[in-house]
């Protein structure tokens, strides 16, 4: 533990890593006094301050030696000379190659997809990926189709984008035009014909994206997946990987799972295994429910509290609300000619409840109801705070002030209590 006053320096040999964790309810400021270093491949500024919060897990790497000066307090704050990153840098420098053949031969740069159980740092390792091309000058594409996270849009949610700068040291990267799809749930199984339609629609749009730019269509796309590896979920990753015509699958961490999809896919498809990094943190459930509430929280108020969310009226007249998926009945229940499948993938009206109370709300960036409103992308997010049945009327914790962008509204399943 480091004394919070004058803090502590860790002097990093070459290929080594600082591992830290926040403690509950503290910051930590850490801070490059000397050499290079970076932070998920991002590169650290010389005599910068960073500062982390509460919780945060982090790793800063040298591959030629530093000294970092730490600040506050750290749950645990080691060095450790035992990384995967020359690996990962391999991945990086293999998947270089497969871009500069796109560019001379002008066709379609690597598309990847990392998969593995959870907690094997699938995000940190699309990160150091993602901030390598940067470095390069390239603009890929991340999608990220773990709907338990929800790390481009909100838990509930799947996500793309293009990226043009690396991520931010302390803040990740920046969101600009995120594409962001409403699937309702934190888990892929509650829905999952809604979920595999979804993830083919946006490997659809981000093709048709890469079409449009020479530079993002060599640039490939890397797409990190939930760790959800098993049964449906085995089938949902295969599906993904048809929907992107993947050329490339790392597996982090897990033999079984490599040896399936070597088993399973086509011989085209080059199916990699890679270590994990011992400093990977394995979360508990309860601290994943805690990191959705997190990612919900930071969406309204930033992550240092630098956004400030408006708090509004919305009359039940003014807007349209929906669900998607119906309740599913038996075959025999349904008119001719439907599939029980159907109804998963059916948009259906939702009058104002009290039992709206809580829940997040997407904003459709439909325009009409007779639109595909199910298959079409999102603009933002609400929080329902208030329900007022005798004014018919609901407040809504918005990030932008009142009117609201659009008039049709997804609800979720997820809930977020605005308590500051
Ligand atoms: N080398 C490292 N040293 C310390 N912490 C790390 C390291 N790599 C990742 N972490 C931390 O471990 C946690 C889990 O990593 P990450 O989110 O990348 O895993 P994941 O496999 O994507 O998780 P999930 O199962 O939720 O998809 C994160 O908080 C991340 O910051």
């Amino acid at each position: 533990m480091t004394s919070e006053d004058e803090g502590e320096e860790f002097r990093l040999q070459a290929n080594s890593e600082l591992r830290f964790e926040v403690e509950s309810k503290a910051s930590v400021e850490i801070e490059m006094v000397d050499g290079q270093a970076e932070m998920f491949g991002t590169e650290l500024a010389k005599n910068k301050k960073y500062q982390y919060l509460s919780g945060a897990k982090v790793a800063v790497f040298t591959w030629h030696g530093c000294t970092i000066k730490v600040k506050g307090k750290t749950e645990v704050a080691y060095i450790s000379k035992e990384t995967p990153m020359v690996t990962y840098v391999n991945t990086h420098a293999a998947m270089e190659q497969m871009r500069e053949r796109a560019d001379a031969e002008n066709t379609r740069g690597p598309r990847m997809l990392v998969v593995g159980p959870q907690d094997v740092g699938k995000s940190s390792f699309c990160r150091i990926l993602v901030n390598y091309a940067v470095r390069l000058g390239r603009s890929p594409v991340l999608a990220d189709i773990d709907v338990g996270q929800g790390s481009l849009g909100l838990p509930g949610t799947i996500g793309a984008m293009v990226v043009e700068r690396t991520a931010d040291v302390e803040e990740g990267f920046q969101q600009t035009a995120p594409l962001i799809f409403h699937y309702g749930h934190n888990n892929p199984n509650d829905n999952l014909q809604l979920y595999n339609m979804l993830v083919s629609r946006m490997a659809e749009i981000i093709s048709v994206r890469c079409e449009q730019s020479k530079k993002v269509n060599s640039s490939g796309v890397i797409i990190n997946t939930a760790g959800w590896i098993r049964g449906a979920g085995y089938e949902s990753l295969k599906q993904a990987a048809g929907a992107f015509e993947v050329d490339v699958i790392c597996v982090l961490d897990q033999e079984r799972l490599y040896n399936q999809l070597k088993g399973d896919l086509p011989d085209f498809v080059k199916i990699v295994l890679l270590p994990k990094s011992g400093g990977v943190v394995e979360r508990s459930k309860a601290a994943r429910a805690e990191a959705r509430d997190g990612r919900i929280r930071e969406y309204f108020y930033g992550l240092k509290n630098n956004f400030f969310p408006h708090s509004f009226d919305v009359k039940f007249n003014d807007v349209k609300m929906f669900k998607v998926g119906a309740p599913s009945l038996p075959e025999s229940c349904l008119p001719l000619g439907t599939k029980a499948q159907d109804s998963q993938t059916k948009l259906v009206p939702t009058l104002p409840t009290n039992s709206l109370l809580h829940h997040v709300l997407s904003v459709s960036a439909a325009t009409a109801v007779d639109q595909d409103i199910v298959e079409t992308n999102v603009l933002g997010f609400l929080v329902v705070t208030n329900v007022d049945m005798d004014k018919s009327t609901f407040t809504v914790l918005s990030p932008s002030p009142r009117p609201l962008p659009r008039n049709i509204l997804l609800v979720t399943d997820i809930q977020y209590m605005d308590i500051k």
